[in-house]
């Protein structure tokens, strides 16, 4: 296959992706540092603004149009003929298997390559009648500088365990994958496998057989990390039958067919990774070195090709740096239209990598491609062919003879005039149709219209007669006719169905009415019912007014007929029970109430009283909250301010090391004035270089720093806002098995957390619930300020880091010892450095010997801090049994047990004393028999002997030589920091 036809420049499309802050980001309080401007592909982050072709997620554009707007014009280039290549770069986490659609779960309708598929089959589907489509695809990944056939029947799926990796084993004896170059400078792949695919499902097949075929493991970065770079590639051959008759009318084969072949590689690189952030060590970090080895390739790569001057110079492309690159050639300054997405975090803690990766693909826009239509050179020389045939073919139309056209337009002038007069009556015979119909309707409902009907249908009827068809044949338009009956046949149908409509809403009347007539007999028989029920309890009503009259009759009747005077005496005496009754009622009501009233006001008192003691507590809290707040609010600002000042040297000593190069350059170009100035201008320069590095790794020291902060009180945050939540949904804290105070559920944060840290976080979860929620909301805002305070002072220092290592890496490029341009300078410089670096040495000598006699002291320290521990657990323990034996002696002398008795007990206890001498204030003595009394200042030693209490020491405060200890090791402990 030869790449021909004329070649287009266009450079190397470059979209962002910014995913969301992820579960993990949140839960360590992440800020999202990167701003989108709306309605622009602009992307911001401290005080860097890139502008990129397409930004996709955050504010930019929403991700569903990336396939529409990036990917959709490469699959169409496919049909054309052009090569194509879709890179996804970013640091590890950043997304980017996520928007391939390679991962097999989450995104895989979404992601870029089954959307691909979906679109190359509906285009093969429309095209397949006049094209004829071939498809492979093949699916490889790079591990550690080796090629790996992920579409390998014969290679092994294989769960490495000892590393926790998955991927393909390669057959033992199996030659590797070679990558090759052909003689036209096409990139291929020897001994990889390409399988035939005809339909969608066999292409996702192969798409999922190599996703779970790839080297895939955990990091502190990502649960399932790509730990290759992988390409899935789809060829399309189409063989066109363009023009497959010739001029002549005669098939001709050999001029109609046209092959073309193009290639769309579809990339999901390897993330970039920082071994410290990853955690990955023994085989994930060579994995990781690998990585970052090819990525670092693939970066020299895109600055060579990307900076216009290297272009114009010729510069020499590093492309067989590695495999990636050199697989990548083509889709890099070669025969593809490539677009490149860079996925990137928006997480405060990621700030760094993400400029990294902004510039990166910065860069990677200047990369200017030249796809050409892929095409077989036969194909190829027959399209010109071709093309050469109409060309001429044209030209001769364009000479024949002018007449004929002339004629030719007279005629079709006079068909338009004859088709007009068609129309028109036509279009009259259709009216008058209509009038006949409309009277043969109304005849039916037995209208006088009835009578015109048959004229019409007669005069219609000669319409259709043979003479008047053969006018319209002779006119050359038949299809009226046709038209007309198939009008009329239409009606007939419409009719029919509005007349079955009709039929089927007259019954549905019908059966409504019939329901409506059923129902109206229901309604009368409730009536009558619910009617003659009113009535029956009317009458019941009545009777019993009636009933309570002949009653109330019957009450006066004998109050009328009784003595008078009994009844006055009855009267007074009911009276006066009555009021007496009353009274008795009124004084246990009286008593009730103020039994009431004071217990009432016990509960108030108590209530108030716990009031005032939580409010009392409270006050504690929160000066002790605002202490705690103000003194880390300090820390912080400080260490902030040292961070800033480290970055702020960082920055001045960038820009001079700038200028110092051009100063260095102008001197070595013999513009100095003489050999000693330049031999200064050396040393200076070397100093400069030197401080450069001592600064970056201060500001690196400062951000490590910086990130633990943050890290911390993204942490209490965290607890803090579950605490609160939970709170608010009125969930009572719960005591966990270890003893701690906590809610019934904890989140994934315990779930993430490896043991001690565990521990911490419930400690945390601990102070965090036993926080009034006043207290709690003070902390969280406070907290929340610190974190904002933190996030930005990281930016700003991933900044300059990110601004130092790019020139670094321009430094090394260049070639550090460059502006050395005599052995002269090379002696004089090596020279300072010998001298520099043996004062460094001697420095670093006297610095050990010091370090050493601190160590030795500290060991002392230690050894003496153990001795005085241990001792403080003795006295402690000592002190401890001898509180017991005074409990035990006190017990005997208020019950009179014998100490025999005691002695036992004491036994039980384990408490067998030991003889020590301590100075004691108040003392007891015991006799044989058993009675005690107090002894003062007098050292004793406390000992049963022989069934014989002597002393026994009374003091509880501990001793002063404890105080003494712990003193000394609380200082000890301030002095070195430990907790
Ligand atoms: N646009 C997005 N929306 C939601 N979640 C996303 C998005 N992009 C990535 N994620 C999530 O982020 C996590 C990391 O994504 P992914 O594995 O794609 O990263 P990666 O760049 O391929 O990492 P690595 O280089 O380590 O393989 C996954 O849990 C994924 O679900």
């Amino acid at each position: 296959m030869e790449a021909t036809g004329a070649s287009e420049d266009c450079c190397v499309k470059v979209a962002v992706h910014v995913r969301p802050l992820i579960g993990d980001e949140k839960l360590q309080g992440c800020k999202d540092c990167v701003t989108v401007i709306q309605g622009k592909p602009q992307v911001q982050i401290g005080s860097h603004s890139f502008t990129f072709d397409h930004v996709y997620g955050s504010t930019g554009s929403p991700s569903s149009s990336m396939f529409e707007e990036c990917i959709v014009p490469l699959v169409d280039g496919l049909f054309q003929g052009y090569n194509a290549t879709v890179l996804a770069y970013g640091q590890t986490g950043s997304g980017k298997t996520y928007t391939m659609g390679t991962s097999l779960k989450d995104s895989y309708q979404t992601g870029i390559i089954p959307q691909v598929m979906n679109a190359l089959f509906s285009k093969i589907e429309s095209l397949k009648h006049q094209i004829g489509f071939q498809l492979h695809v093949s699916f490889i990944e790079i591990l550690k500088e080796e090629v790996r056939d992920l579409l390998d029947p014969t290679s092994l799926n294989k769960s490495d365990t000892a590393n926790g990796n998955t991927g393909k084993v390669n057959v033992p004896g199996k030659p590797p994958i070679q990558i090759r170059e052909s003689s036209n400078g096409v990139i291929t792949l020897a001994g990889s496998t390409e399988v035939g695919v005809g339909t969608l499902k066999e292409m996702a097949a192969c798409l999922e057989q190599g996703s779970l075929s790839r080297a895939t493991g955990s990091t502190n970065m990502n649960n399932q990390s790509s730990r290759s770079h992988a390409i899935f590639t789809i060829t399309l051959e189409q063989m066109h039958k363009a023009n497959p008759i010739s001029g002549d009318g005669i098939p001709n084969d050999i001029m109609s067919e046209e092959y073309l072949c193009a290639k769309l590689h579809l990339v999901d690189l390897a993330g970039s990774e920082r071994a410290k952030r990853t955690g990955s060590d023994g085989m994930r970090f060579k994995e990781g070195v690998h990585i970052n080895k090819g990525l670092l390739a693939l970066g020299n790569v895109i600055s060579a090709l990307g900076d216009e001057k290297k272009r114009k110079e010729g510069v020499h492309v590093p492309y067989r740096d590695s495999k990636l690159t050199r697989l990548l050639q083509d889709s890099l300054g070669g025969n593809s239209r490539t677009v490149m997405i860079a996925c990137i975090s928006p997480a405060d803690i990621n700030a760094e990598e993400t400029l990294n990766t902004l510039k990166y693909a910065n860069r990677a826009r200047n990369i200017q491609n030249k796809p050409v239509v892929n095409r077989d050179p036969m194909s190829s020389e027959m399209l010109k062919m071709r093309q050469q045939l109409e060309y001429l073919q044209a030209e001769l139309c364009a000479r024949r003879n002018s007449d004929e056209v002339q004629v030719l337009k007279e005629r079709i002038a006079w068909l338009e005039a004859a088709n007009e007069d068609l129309c028109r009556e036509l279009h009259e015979c259709r009216s008058r149709r209509s009038i006949v119909e409309q009277c043969e309707t109304d005849a039916q409902n037995g209208s006088p219209c009835s009578v015109k009907s048959d004229g019409l249908k007669r005069y219609l009827r000669s319409i259709e007669a043979p003479d008047y068809q053969m006018v319209e044949t002779m006119m050359g338009d038949s299809r009226e006719i046709d038209e007309e009956d198939a009008k009329e046949w239409e009606h007939t149908l419409l009719q029919n169905t509005m007349d079955k409509e009709l039929h089927e809403l007259n019954r549905r009347l019908e059966e409504k009415e019939s329901e409506m007539k059923l129902f109206g007999g229901h309604t009368v028989a409730l009536k009558q019912h619910f009617g003659k029920k009113i009535q029956e309890l009317e009458e019941e009503k009545k009777d019993v007014q009636q009933e309570r009259d002949r009653l109330l009759a019957e009450i006066e009747n004998l109050s009328a007929g009784s003595d008078g005077q009994t009844q006055k005496v009855h009267d007074i005496h009911a009276q006066t029970l009555k009021s007496l009754e009353a009274q008795v009622q009124l004084q246990h009501r009286i008593k009730q109430e103020a039994e009431q009233f004071r217990q009432w006001k016990a509960s108030r008192e108590k209530e108030l009283l716990q009031l005032r003691k939580e409010g009392r507590r409270n006050e504690y809290e929160r000066q002790k909250l605002q202490a705690l707040n103000q003194r880390q609010k300090l820390v912080l600002q400080r260490k902030t301010e040292e961070a800033a000042m480290a970055t702020k040297r960082l920055k001045e000593l960038l820009e001079a090391r700038k200028s110092s190069v051009r100063d260095n350059s102008a001197t070595a170009n013999g513009n100095g004035t003489n050999g000693l100035t330049n031999e200064k201008a050396l040393q200076r320069w070397l100093d400069h270089e030197l401080e450069v590095m001592v600064n970056v790794q201060e500001v690196r020291f400062e951000y490590e720093k910086q990130s633990q902060v943050r890290a911390a009180l993204a942490e209490e945050l965290a607890v803090l806002k579950q605490v609160d939540d939970l709170a608010s949904k009125g969930l009572s804290p719960s005591r966990g098995n270890n003893g701690f105070a906590r809610y019934g559920t904890f989140s994934s944060v315990e779930v993430h957390q490896p043991g001690n840290l565990q521990h911490l976080m419930n400690f945390t979860f601990y102070r965090a619930s036993s926080l009034s929620p006043n207290a709690r909301v003070a902390r969280i805002y406070s907290l929340e300020n610190m974190l904002s305070i933190s996030s930005n002072s990281l930016v700003a220092m991933a900044s300059q880091l990110s601004e130092a290592e790019e020139r670094e890496r321009a430094f090394t490029n260049r070639g550090r010892w460059n502006q050395l341009r005599s052995m002269g300078d090379a002696k004089n410089l090596l020279q300072y450095m010998f001298s520099s670096l043996g004062d460094a040495r001697c420095q670093l000598w006297e610095k050990e010997m010091e370090n050493r006699e601190m160590n030795e002291q500290l060991k002392e320290l230690v050894g003496l801090l153990r001795q005085s521990e241990l001792q403080r657990k003795e006295v402690e323990n000592e002190l401890k049994l001898r509180e017991q034996a005074i409990a035990i002696a006190l017990a005997t002398s208020v019950t009179g047990n014998s100490p025999n008795s005691l002695k036992h007990v004491a036994d039980d206890m384990n408490g067998s004393l030991s003889p020590i001498s301590v100075p004691a204030q108040k003392q007891l003595k015991y006799s044989p028999d058993g009675t005690a009394r107090t002894i003062t200042n007098e050292k004793v030693s406390s000992y049963w002997a022989g069934r014989k209490w002597k002393t026994v020491e009374m003091e509880k405060k501990p001793s002063p030589m404890a105080c003494t200890i712990q003193m000394e090791m609380a200082e000890a402990m301030e002095t070195f920091g430990m907790d």
